[in-house]
């Protein structure tokens, strides 16, 4: 079935709206970043760039790293971005863009995202990496679609320990899981931590900052999230587009991983002294693992 001009828009040249890319240009292993500059500084680590392109807060680079075929894309902030973004792209891979049609034979690709974040927990250092096993989506994206395999179990586990601290949440937990790629099936736990991460629809209230602006994720809703434990599993950190990223992913058939270098720690109320060095250091780990140099 013919996808209408409104729906799948594309640019005179034929590349796709936001992203500005045509087929062909995104390698289907792609980095995530969330600052455009970030993507930058992932592609000056490439031996070669084949491709610069720039739109709005959408920057890609595409390149080759150890003889393997890299993108590496800037979402901005936000699951509103992610949406474009993971849409977009799957549909470079996956929409023959001429005819408006959906390939037959759907490609699957690879995302990691490399991204900062909020520690949750005291004893979870400033500048170390955890991985999302799982992402707590209190964005607003997921609802809109209804095929997100949520997974049920926990999410209900942590409705029903939020209201036994007579805590609910603004919006009903929604948990969601990747399909991890194979680097990341049994992560180093001497390199990273695992664990659930939050996804937020802002940086302030909706993560429990307080500037001059009071927040419903006051502290005893905070100190409920931080209690919660799943067998191994507990809330390790605050962001802005995993669960994003997990859900389209996945529901695309794509494989999915988040990286997030710890620049704040919420518990004590610190920031990092060396947030470039330590995205510097994330981006090499990330790199390393997806090369296996
Ligand atoms: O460092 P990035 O990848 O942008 O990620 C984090 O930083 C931004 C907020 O400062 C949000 O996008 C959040 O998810
Ligand atoms: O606390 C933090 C740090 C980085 N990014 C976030 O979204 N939150």
């Amino acid at each position: 079935m013919m996808i209408p001009a409104s729906e799948l828009i594309l640019r005179p040249d034929g590349s796709i709206y936001h992203l500005h890319l045509l087929p062909g240009q995104v390698a289907d292993t792609i980095i995530t970043v969330g600052d455009p500059e970030r993507v930058g500084e992932v592609s000056r680590r490439f031996d070669r760039i084949e491709l610069r392109v720039e739109a709005r807060e959408f920057v890609t680079h595409t390149g080759e790293l150890n003889g393997q075929r890299l993108s590496v894309i800037s979402t901005g902030i936000g699951t509103d971005n992610v949406d474009i973004v993971l849409n977009e792209l799957d549909a470079l891979f996956n929409i023959d863009l001429k005819r408006r049609e959906i390939a037959a034979k759907p490609t699957s690709l690879t995302f990691l995202r490399l991204g900062t974040s909020g520690a949750f927990q005291s004893d979870i250092p400033l500048d170390s990496v955890v991985l999302s096993t799982a992402s707590l989506s209190l964005d607003g994206l997921l609802p809109f679609y209804p095929t997100t395999a949520v997974d049920s179990g926990l999410s209900a586990a942590l409705s029903r320990h939020l209201e036994e601290a007579g805590t609910p949440l603004p919006t009903p937990p929604t948990v969601v899981r990747p399909l991890l790629p194979d680097f990341l099936v049994n992560p180093d736990p001497d390199r990273i931590a695992t664990g659930i991460t939050m996804t937020a629809s802002g940086f302030y209230a909706s993560q429990g900052r307080v500037l001059r602006l009071p927040t419903a994720l006051n502290g005893s809703v905070l100190e409920a999230l931080r209690s919660f434990r799943s067998d191994s599993l507990r809330i390790t950190n605050i962001e802005m587009e995993t669960a994003g990223i997990y859900a389209l992913a996945t529901a695309l058939g794509h494989r999915s991983a988040s990286l997030s270098a710890l620049l704040a720690n919420r518990a004590q109320g610190t920031f990092s002294r060396q947030p470039a060095r330590t995205v510097d250091q994330l981006i090499d780990y990330g790199l390393s693992l997806l090369t296996g140099k």
